[in-house]
């Protein structure tokens, strides 16, 4: 087991922003964290980098109850590397970024060259090696962060939003990076997106996060909506334009979750029918083993789980206006006062 963690909790003041009562990673696998903004994703990383300590509960690395003595927690960080979002650099050369890990480690310069440069193959910027950091790209920055990592050969890596604020030929790249180390270097890592396909790609493990404790599902499709009645049928208002019938009558403000695997699609041409279907247009279309993802631009995003031979019958591409059949069954009230 690389992780264990029981009754985990971090709290701000009054506020318990993280609330795990029970966590297990095993070593070798990519796991995916994903949660709705604010739900302690970087929170929970930040406890795994040991980057951070938990305001109360016990964490366990390799079967070794955690402690908050500095000493420890030092030796724990050489093991474990969190590659940020946005990555802090040094203003040098993107070698001396690569090197410092290592000079602080005490390896040989010769080394140290040799593995800068290996570092920098694994991530397509041995070009880059004499450029100076801060004239890099978004993209270039991100992977010139995970050959930092992967230089000083941690046993875990840990990503916060690696593909966030990247274009899709480094997006791809990343991701290929990310499975060829995980493949190659048989390293464990987590990675904290808000992107499902990703995971999906990805991830042999899901951890969801909801509110700060975990979630038993993966609640995908979140909105804030305002519940009203309408001939006497519960419907949560998710924009001025469009709302989804609920199965219980509940009032207010609510968080809710919208399963994708119960969204049904139409042509356009279809009759509507039902009130509550609304429009949409498909964005994307990605196989996911034996079903189809759509992502469909209803005003908001709303992802779509369509089972292959269903989806065979829509005759559906990307661009095509759709109708689209929300279910009460498939949308889930996640909180009240939303
Ligand atoms: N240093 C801090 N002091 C006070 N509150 C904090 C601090 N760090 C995080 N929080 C709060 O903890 C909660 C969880 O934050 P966290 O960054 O872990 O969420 P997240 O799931 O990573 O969100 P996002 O997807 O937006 O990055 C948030 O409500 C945040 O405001």
């Amino acid at each position: 087991m690389l992780y264990a963690a029981r009754n985990l909790r971090k709290t701000y003041g009054e506020r318990t922003v993280l609330d795990i009562d029970e966590l297990h990673i095993q070593a070798g696998n990519i796991y995916g964290l994903l949660g709705p903004n604010g739900s302690g994703k970087s929170t929970l990383l930040s406890l795994l980098a040991f980057l951070d300590t938990p305001s109360s509960g016990n964490l366990w690395y390799r079967g070794n109850l955690v402690r908050s003595h500095p000493n420890e927690l030092l030796a724990l960080r050489r093991e474990v590397i969190l590659v940020d979002q946005h990555p802090i650099l040094f203003s040098t050369s993107v070698f001396k970024n690569v090197e410092f890990g290592l000079k602080v480690r005490g390896i040989p310069a010769r080394q140290r060259k040799r593995i800068v440069e290996e570092s920098l193959d694994l991530v397509g910027m041995r070009a880059f090696i004499h450029e100076r950091s801060h004239h890099l790209s978004g993209g270039e920055t991100q992977r010139l962060a995970i050959a930092r990592a992967l230089a000083c050969s941690p046993r875990v890596l840990l990503f916060d939003e690696p593909t966030a604020s990247v274009d899709v030929e480094n997006q791809i790249a990343i991701e290929n990076i990310i499975h060829e180390v995980h493949q190659e270097k048989n390293m464990s890592i987590i990675l904290c997106t808000h992107d499902m396909l990703q995971v999906s790609r990805l991830a042999q493990e899901t951890i969801f996060l909801f509110d700060g404790r975990r979630s038993a599902s993966t609640h995908e499709n979140i909105f804030s909506a305002q519940v009203y009645e309408q001939d006497g049928m519960p419907l949560a208002k998710l924009t001025d334009q469009i709302a989804v019938p609920l199965a219980s009558s509940v009032q207010g403000k609510i968080k809710l979750a919208i399963a994708p695997q119960s969204i049904k699609l139409f042509p356009v041409t279809a009759q509507a029918g039902k009130p509550q279907r609304i429009t949409g247009t498909v964005m994307q279309l990605t196989r996911e083993g034996r079903h189809i993802r759509a992502l469909v631009d209803m005003g908001v995003p709303l992802s779509v789980r369509i089972p292959l031979r269903e989806f065979t019958s829509l005759s559906i591409c990307v661009g095509d206006r759709v109708l689209v059949d929300c279910p009460a069954h498939g949308v889930s009230i996640l909180s009240r006062d939303g």
